[in-house]
C-alpha cells in the first residue's frame, strides 16, 4: 500500500506525569505514515483525491495546542483515533518522540500502528 508521510513535525503541548511538567509546554516530534492509494490523485493531479499532509499537520498542531495529557501513550492514542476518524485514514503508524525527557537519551516515546493496511 502507498503511504503519505509526515516526518519530524514539532508541536508544543502540556505533557508529562510529574508536577513540574503540568505548568510548562514541552516539545513532541511526530513521524506519521498513512496508508493511501495515491494513484487517483496522481492520475488527475488532484489534491482532493489524496490525504492532504498540510491539512493533517495543521490539525495535529491544533490538537497539541488544546491537549494536556500525562502520558505520551495517551497523546498518541487519542491523536491517532482523531486523525483516522476525521481524515478517513485506514491505517497509520505514528512515532511520537519526547526529546530531552531522559538524560543521555536523544528522545523517548512510542510507536503505534492502528487500522488495517
Ligand atoms: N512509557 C512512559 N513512560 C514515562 C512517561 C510516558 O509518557 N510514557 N512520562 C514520563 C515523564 O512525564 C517524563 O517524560 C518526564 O521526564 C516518565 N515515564
Amino acid at each position: 500500500m502507498d503511504r503519505v508521510l509526515i516526518e519530524g513535525l514539532s508541536v508544543e503541548t502540556v505533557i508529562g506525569v510529574y508536577d513540574w511538567e503540568r505548568s510548562i509546554r514541552q516539545r513532541l516530534v511526530l513521524d506519521l505514515e498513512m496508508a493511501s492509494d495515491i494513484r487517483p490523485a496522481a492520475a488527475g493531479d488532484d489534491l482532493d483525491k489524496t490525504l492532504n499532509y498540510a491539512a493533517i499537520s495543521e490539525r495535529i498542531g491544533e490538537f497539541a495546542e488544546a491537549s494536556d495529557f500525562g502520558l505520551v501513550e495517551t497523546f498518541a492514542e487519542r491523536l491517532a483515533a482523531l486523525l483516522r476518524e476525521e481524515f478517513a485514514i485506514p491505517w497509520l503508524r505514528m512515532t511520537l518522540r519526547k526529546p530531552g525527557a531522559v538524560a543521555n537519551a536523544t528522545a523517548v516515546g512510542v510507536c503505534i500502528e492502528r487500522g488495517q493496511r
